[in-house]
């Protein structure tokens, strides 16, 4: 007999867990199905594992690079890669232990399987057939490899989090979050590293004071930028190390190539054509406000709208969508305006709202203030490793609104989130100068800009 639930959601990711969560808690009889592992992209092989790296590389930096000047005499017998990977599975193991209880303690049906439409109604996974009034498409992404001979000697950011050694040597490709961030881990902690880009530099769509300013920095601590390099083939040599060739004729010989390019949305394998639901041509599903796709009762959200690819996003509208049609608040929708972000490179990039390029396309030069500060972080200052960190205010408007706010540097992976309330406020220049600065700290220099 086909069970019947009030909420399925396809996909037990960031999107889909925290939508069937919330709809259980507002009396919803739910069903979650999942192909692979709970917690999805994030907690597999994404957030949680690509930070507990960050936070090794970290560890390395302090003993390296900092120690020797705060009166340490350190010496590090060896780096053990496969007692970090072990450390961050376990922690990965708890999480998925916390997701089953709260999925149970929530009398959540857990479907472990993967699921493909049969109608607009219905889904079917492992030759059992469920129905329910509303169902939600939150099937993520894989990553995009591109279509070059040799491609699969590489791995991508699954493959790197399923390495059990080290690289001595890595070329990574791409130029967004996830390339940078793998390859600012790798450098610290020992890997010779090198990121291929097929423009000038990584990150181009930044503001251009944190762009420029990271691409600095790699390159100043060792990591070497191969810009306008469009891959074209990779090849085994007899000893096991790869050459990437690149369509300008150039080449690099390393150990392991990392696949950084971009994420592929996953809807090609789920039947799609027997809703009814559109894709765009990229794959993706288009919603409206409402998380609502062209076929009344099929919902989308997360990373497969192909709109903002980050966990606390797919979080916040998996809740939003299940208050409203289980908990009775249909006035709110998720905004995808002023979404703050970090890129966990080294140093860490804070950004929200309009780059300086935008703010000025938008508002017209004569009508947008940018006040900066570049210094060096005193964490840093005290030794002989200065780094330097620069922030950036973008305002417009007579009253000086802040419509951007971007910091790289020290620190700014956790300075960004209040200052992104106090944006989402509306807050002015003269509300940022109200506060009072907390000295000595990095932040306070936000609120002391001239
Ligand atoms: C390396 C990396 C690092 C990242 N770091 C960050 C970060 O620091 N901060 C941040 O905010 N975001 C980060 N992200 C992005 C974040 O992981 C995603 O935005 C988030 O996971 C999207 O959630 P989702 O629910 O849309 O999809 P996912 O988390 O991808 O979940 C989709 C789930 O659906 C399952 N599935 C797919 N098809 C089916 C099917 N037919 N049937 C059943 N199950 C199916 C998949 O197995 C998967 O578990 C990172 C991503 C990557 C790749
Ligand atoms: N800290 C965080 O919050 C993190 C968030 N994420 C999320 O996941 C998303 C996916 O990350 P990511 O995979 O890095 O993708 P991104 O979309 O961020 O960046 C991929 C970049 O790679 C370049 N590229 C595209 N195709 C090719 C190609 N064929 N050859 C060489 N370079 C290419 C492009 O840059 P160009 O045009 O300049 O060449 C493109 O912008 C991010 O956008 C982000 O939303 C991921 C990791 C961390
Ligand atoms: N902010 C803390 C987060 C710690 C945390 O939340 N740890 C999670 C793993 S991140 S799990 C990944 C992510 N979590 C969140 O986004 C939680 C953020 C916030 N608390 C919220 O509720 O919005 C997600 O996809 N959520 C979907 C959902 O739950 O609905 C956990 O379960 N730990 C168990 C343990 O420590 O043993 C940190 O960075 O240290």
């Amino acid at each position: 007999m086909t069970q019947h639930f009030d909420y399925i959601a396809i996909g037990g990711g960031s999107g889909g867990i925290a939508s069937a969560n919330r709809a259980s808690m507002r009396g919803a009889k739910v069903a979650l199905i999942e192909a692979k592992h709970m917690g999805g992209t994030c907690v597999n092989v994404g957030c949680v594992p690509k930070k507990a790296m960050w936070f090794g590389a970290q560890v390395a930096e302090a003993i390296h690079k900092y120690s020797a000047d705060y009166g340490f005499d350190v010496t590090v017998n060896k780096f053990d890669w496969a007692k970090l990977v072990e450390s961050r599975e376990a922690y990965i193991k708890r999480i998925h232990g916390s997701y089953d209880r709260v999925l149970a303690n929530n009398n959540i049906t857990v479907i472990n399987g993967f699921a493909k439409f049969v109608d607009a109604n219905t889904v079917e996974v492992d030759g059992v057939q469920y129905t329910a009034d509303h169902i939600t498409i939150a099937t993520g992404g894989s990553p995009t490899w591109p279509k070059i001979e040799g491609a699969e000697l590489g791995i991508d950011s699954n493959g790197f989090f399923a390495l059990t050694e080290q690289p001595k040597r890595c070329v990574v490709v791409g130029a967004g979050y996830i390339a940078v961030e793998l390859a600012g881990v790798l450098h610290s902690l020992g890997t010779e590293t090198k990121l291929a880009v097929r423009k000038h530099m990584a990150l181009r769509n930044f503001d251009p004071m944190l762009s420029e300013t990271l691409s600095e920095m790699m390159q100043e601590e060792g990591i070497e930028l191969l810009a306008n390099s469009t891959p074209s083939k990779v090849v085994k040599q007899a000893d096991g190390s790869l050459v990437l060739h690149f369509e300008n004729g150039t080449f690099v010989e390393t150990d392991c190539v990392i696949w950084a390019i971009g994420r592929t949305p996953a809807t090609d394998n789920i039947n799609i054509e027997s809703t009814g639901v559109e894709l765009d041509n990229r794959g993706y599903v288009p919603v409206n406000e409402h998380h609502e796709t062209n076929v009344k009762g099929i919902y989308a959200l997360g990373d497969i709208i192909g709109k903002i690819e980050l966990t606390p996003v797919a979080v916040k509208s998996g809740r939003i969508l299940a208050e409203r049609l289980f908990g009775g608040i249909t006035n709110v929708v998720m905004d995808y305006t002023n979404v703050p972000t970090v890129v966990f490179s080294h140093p860490a990039i804070g950004t929200m709202g309009l780059s300086e390029p935008e703010a000025i396309a938008e508002f017209g030069e004569e009508n947008v203030k940018v006040y900066t500060s570049s210094f060096a972080a005193m964490y840093t200052a005290v030794t002989e490793h200065r780094q330097m960190t620069k922030m950036k205010l973008v305002c417009a408007g007579d009253n000086e609104r802040v419509v951007g706010i971007h910091g790289i540097g020290l620190g700014m992976d956790e300075i960004l989130q209040g200052f992104g309330v106090a944006m989402k406020m509306g807050a002015t220049k003269a509300d940022f100068d109200a506060c009072v600065a907390i000295h000595p700290t990095s932040a306070e220099e936000f609120v002391t800009l001239r």
